[in-house]
């Protein structure tokens, strides 16, 4: 898997911009919007607050804490879906099986798998304020982390460079016209 993996051939419906902790969604996500003009949602304010009380205690999260957090992810594409409306979302979406739940009778659905090493995810962190997750748990979210694979719809996008380039880089891997804006 790497940025040479196959672009999406349509616009995509339902962007979900995936990858761990820090490595940049929300950053990105926001570009996209932008850009596009559509909806946008942040995975983090899906979370039950007792995920985010353990995330902030340096605890990571297991398939138990993420299994009902996902679904709600889900239903709100649904309601987009529902209502013929673009959307980019921020997810982390570390494991297959978790994509798998959020692309399950969804066409729509297309990844954005943002990586970089940990060293430049945690420098980033590590300048950012306000948030509820600690740098310490960034290796267990690499732990977790099965890449994008082959079998699933999407693209892989490295997030080395400054914001205006990332998005740039994000927009064309997704074929995504920077005049687009359908909503
Ligand atoms: N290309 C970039 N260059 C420099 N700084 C960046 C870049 N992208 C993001 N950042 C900064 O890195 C930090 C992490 O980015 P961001 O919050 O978007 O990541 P995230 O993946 O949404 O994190 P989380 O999953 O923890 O919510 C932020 O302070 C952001 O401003
Ligand atoms: O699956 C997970 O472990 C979580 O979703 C985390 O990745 C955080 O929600 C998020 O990224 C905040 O930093």
């Amino acid at each position: 898997m790497s940025e040479e993996k196959t672009a999406a051939s349509t616009v995509p419906q339902q962007i979900i911009v995936m990858g761990v902790s820090g490595v940049g969604k929300t950053t990105v996500a926001h570009g996209i919007a932008e850009a596009t003009g559509w909806q946008i949602a942040e995975g983090d304010e899906f979370h039950p607050e007792a995920n985010v009380a353990k995330m902030a205690a340096g605890i990571p999260l297991n398939d138990g804490d993420r299994w009902p957090w996902l679904r709600t992810i889900a239903d709100w594409m649904d309601t987009q879906i529902a209502a013929g409306k673009p959307s980019v979302i921020t997810c982390s979406a570390l494991r297959h099986a978790y994509r798998d739940l959020l692309r399950e009778n969804r066409p729509e659905v297309v990844f954005l798998h943002l990586t970089a090493d940990a060293t430049l995810v945690e420098d980033r962190i590590n300048g950012r304020s306000g948030h509820f997750m600690p740098a310490s748990l960034l290796p267990t979210q690499y732990a977790t982390l099965e890449p994008l694979g082959p079998d699933e719809p999407g693209v892989v996008v490295s997030v080395e460079g400054d914001v205006p380039q990332v998005v740039a880089r994000a927009m064309a891997a997704l074929n995504l016209p920077l005049e687009e804006r359908s909503a």
